[in-house]
């Protein structure tokens, strides 16, 4: 393969591209966090990769999901809480229905560049650029010229983030002893509470079980965390951090080479993005000869690929021979987003070019992003039951091809506001949110996000094809009963 190194990159076209007024200034920044520790180790990248390939033998089902755009003002105690609350809850429901291990991902501490569909937008009567994400530009309009101290001020917010994340995980916020903490009062469909209750109830009186045999392991049966107990089996988690890789400029000066801790001697050393576990290239900036992909090839971690129906099927296969030359397990995560009306014209074909070529993927569904539409007052909105055919339509089509399904990518949040109500952003799910009640708590800086109970709704419905897929069932493709009819699915859902 030809010469790589973490900015060889720059002499290809980068779609997305930003251009700064001072170009001193940007690499007075670079400079700047070229210096700064990384956020993350080797070893967690390195582990992640072995999960992945887990995820890629169907030993485990993948959850990537978080924010669309995450903002600095959004990086509170209170919305790492409730996003980190979300990913436990979701995970927790796929864990129990489908007794698969979950590997959790989020799109958190570092999720704030945006690539946009246009370079500006119109506010009020006035053209001003687009907003592309905090660590670009602002979302004020009268502030919209790009500023690199931004991206200062990203890396400071994403380690801010990521610390508060390891801090609340040590501390036990994820132990399957009280998921309740978790919390679930807000939320009003009594059928999906009672749902999740059933889980919490069944999974304490399976802990209760396993401690009266003798059979926990987890230190939190004799002493607690704080007393300088360990987390044990049952407190510990893996929570994986993401974004996409759209600033180079700022990937490249938190690409390091250190020591691959798989490898023998001291002296083999890889390239690692140690801004995130998991980064991702996405759908407007994968062009093969492009920059993204030639940074993106360098890179020790794991990545994903946003593929969507203008991807040309022997165009796909060409950039996995170069993503992934050796073809290595856990590397890639094929991540597709066509729209629940296109689907079915494209994801087939994907699935035999992957085939034809041999090339080891993972796929994942995210129904979201070929699913927006503006809504009558203007804003960007998703319909749940869009979001829902997709990821049915997604499941079918793969049982039909003989492939599996290894994960989803939803942007959801769990956040609330002070009088603890859920955002309103995508229409309908069991809470039935109605246009207009669209602009009660509109939160998103970028795309509409499901809400907690908007989020559940879907863990319970692919836990329940999970189960059933793990207890046998008629495996002739549209026998699954969650995937039979659904009309069936979405009217249970609207009963709730
Ligand atoms: O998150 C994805 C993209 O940045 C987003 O969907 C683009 O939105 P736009 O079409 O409003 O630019
Ligand atoms: C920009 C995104 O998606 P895509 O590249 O698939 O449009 C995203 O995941 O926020
Ligand atoms: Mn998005």
């Amino acid at each position: 393969m030809d010469f790589w190194s973490p900015s060889s990159w720059k002499s290809k076209p980068a779609a997305q591209g930003v251009k700064y007024a001072d170009e001193e200034h940007l690499q007075r920044v670079l400079s700047k966090i070229a210096t700064l520790p990384p956020l993350v180790a080797p070893s967690e990248i390195e582990r992640l990769r072995h999960q992945l390939s887990q995820v890629q033998e169907g030993k485990a089902f993948l959850l990537h999901a978080g924010d669309c755009a995450e903002s600095f003002d959004a990086c509170t105690h209170e919305n790492i809480t409730a996003k980190i609350g979300l990913i436990l809850s979701f995970s927790l429901i796929l864990i129990w229905g489908a007794r698969t291990p979950v590997v959790r991902i989020g799109r958190i501490a570092g999720q704030y560049a945006k690539p946009r569909s246009s370079p500006t937008e119109k506010i009020g009567d006035k053209i001003v650029p687009s907003f592309r994400g905090d660590n670009v530009n602002s979302l004020d309009p009268e502030d919209r010229n790009p500023n690199p101290e931004r991206l200062l001020s990203a890396y400071f917010h994403s380690t801010t983030t990521l610390n508060y994340i390891r801090a609340i995980l040590a501390s036990g916020f994820a132990s399957l002893n009280h998921p309740r903490d978790w919390s679930l009062s807000h939320v009003r469909s009594a059928t999906l509470k009672k749902e999740f209750e059933e889980v919490v109830t069944n999974l304490s009186d399976a802990l209760d079980f396993s401690r009266t045999i003798g059979i926990e392991t987890g230190s939190e049966s004799a002493v607690g965390y704080e007393r300088g107990g360990g987390l044990g089996t049952f407190g510990a988690v893996d929570l994986y951090t993401s974004h996409e890789g759209l600033m180079l400029d700022y990937e490249e000066a938190l690409t390091r080479k250190l020591r691959n801790p798989l490898r023998e001697s001291k002296e083999d050393q890889s390239y690692y993005n140690t801004s995130a576990h998991f980064l991702w290239i996405g759908d407007r900036t994968r062009q093969i000869t492009g920059a993204h992909i030639e940074y993106f090839r360098g890179i020790r971690n794991p990545i994903g690929v946003k593929v969507g129906p203008s991807m040309e099927s022997d165009e796909l296969a060409r950039v996995l021979d170069i993503l992934n030359p050796d073809r290595e397990s856990g590397r890639i995560t094929l991540i597709t987003r066509y729209g629940a009306g296109k689907i079915e014209k494209y994801l087939a074909l994907h699935i035999e070019a992957i085939k034809k070529s041999g090339h080891p993927v993972i796929w994942v569904c995210d129904p979201m992003h070929g699913n927006t539409v503006t809504s009558s007052s203007g804003l960007k909105t998703r319909q749940f039951r869009d979001i829902i055919e997709e990821i049915i339509l997604c499941l079918r089509i793969h049982e039909q091809c003989g492939s599996r399904l290894g994960g989803v990518s939803l942007e959801f949040t769990g956040e609330l506001n002070e009088e603890g109500f859920s955002v309103t952003e995508c229409l309908g799910g069991s809470m039935e949110l109605t246009e207009d009640e669209l602009g009660l708590r509109y939160q998103s800086f970028c795309d509409p996000r499901l809400n907690f109970e908007q989020s559940l709704d879907v863990a319970f419905l692919i836990s329940k094809y999970l189960k059933e897929r793990r207890s046998g069932g008629d495996r002739t493709p549209g026998k699954f009963s969650a995937l039979r009819d659904r009309n069936a699915v979405y009217d249970a859902l609207a009963q709730t």
